[in-house]
């Protein structure tokens, strides 16, 4: 069986990360693209360099030329810049919108069968627009946060009560900014739900209330740490979980960005939800009930993306 093919277009902090751990997990021979001239190419010689090291079997190449995607198979796309302290993620939205109109020709030219994970900031708005400027269908492109997000909210939990990650399991929704949608009510360590937990006196309400609160900042926490960019090892590590679930027909379900059709109320737009991902991409978007306290989280935060949507359209007619 012919090994699959992964694209990656970005080849920064998270595009290298990405193309390690694809190697190291044998998902498939990754070619690394950017439009730095060098860093592709350097950063597929030095993972392939480590290959008989860890023992794995892929090959590596790096490109400046959009052709090197051809008849990928998977596509991850970080291409643009990250913030800086004091910045929001929604500063990058001008510049990283330009970034997407040339990367959405490129795909639509050489990927037109990929399923394309995207996790250039601002996420939402960014997804919605690569869809758009890709003409790919909504159920192959998705875009990656809530994975992430998640993946803080359940880091966060097991830390404060001293068990394992692999025991908590726990769901942020919602658009990809300060105001995501930590859902403490189907969130659970070891089976039992969050406001149970706090019942029984193992985790206060102010302990919560405050993981809640560092779950929705977390990515400015990094950022103000790193000072020269943003995360990208969880980053890295929450897309290649999407990109295999996807190659390897898993149908796990994880919160991304998809386009909705009527769930939630919504039509047209990208924000974080359940949903199965297999062989055909977006397979199921799952519609969770809210309570009125969700529900206006939820409002609010996808408020936030239509308004990020809407500047997309001002900056770029052809969107509207
Ligand atoms: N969705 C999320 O949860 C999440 C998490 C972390 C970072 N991000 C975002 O991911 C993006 C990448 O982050 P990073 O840390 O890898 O940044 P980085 O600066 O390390 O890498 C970005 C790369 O994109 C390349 N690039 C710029 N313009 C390009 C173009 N037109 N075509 C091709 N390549 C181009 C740059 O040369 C650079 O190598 C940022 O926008 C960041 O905000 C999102
Ligand atoms: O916060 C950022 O700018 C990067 C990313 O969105 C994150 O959540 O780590």
């Amino acid at each position: 069986m012919a090994r699959k093919k992964i694209a990656l277009i970005g080849s920064g902090q998270i595009g290298g990360t990405l193309a390690h751990l694809a190697g190291l997990k044998e998902l498939g021979d990754i070619v690394l693209f950017d439009i730095a001239e060098g860093i592709p190419q350097g950063k597929a010689l030095d993972i392939a360099e480590s290959s008989p090291v860890d023992g794995f079997d892929a090959k590596l190449s790096g490109a400046n030329g959009y052709e090197a995607i051809a008849g990928a198979d998977v596509i991850i796309v970080t291409a643009g810049v990250p913030r800086k302290p004091g910045m929001s993620r929604d500063d990058l939205l001008s510049i990283n919108l330009g970034v997407m109109e040339q990367v959405g020709a490129g795909i639509k030219q050489y990927a037109p069968n990929a399923f394309v994970i995207c996790i250039t900031n601002p996420l939402d708005a960014m997804v919605w627009a690569l869809q758009k400027f890709s003409g790919l269908p909504a159920n192959k492109v998705v875009g990656m946060a809530g994975v992430l997000d998640s993946a803080r909210f359940r880091y966060f939990l097991a830390e404060a009560l001293n068990v394992s990650v692999k025991d908590v399991h726990a769901m942020t929704l919602g658009g990809h900014g300060d105001d995501m949608v930590p859902l403490v009510r189907h969130s659970t360590v070891g089976g039992i739900p969050l406001p149970d937990l706090v019942k029984m006196g193992l985790l206060s309400q102010e302990k919560l209330d405050a993981i809640v609160e560092r779950t929705r900042k977390g990515g400015g926490e990094i950022v103000a740490l790193l000072k020269t960019g943003s995360a990208f090892y969880a980053p890295a590590a929450s897309a290649i979980a999407m990109a295999e679930s996807y190659l390897k027909d898993q149908k796990r379900i994880l919160p991304v960005a998809a386009q909705l059709s009527g769930q939630y109320g919504l039509d047209g737009t990208y924000v974080g939800v359940p949903v199965v991902i297999g062989e055909n991409g977006v397979e199921r978007i799952f519609e969770i009930e809210f309570d009125e306290a969700e529900k206006a989280m939820f409002a609010k935060s996808v408020a936030s993306v239509s308004g990020l949507i809407e500047a997309c359209k001002q900056i770029k007619p052809s969107l509207a």
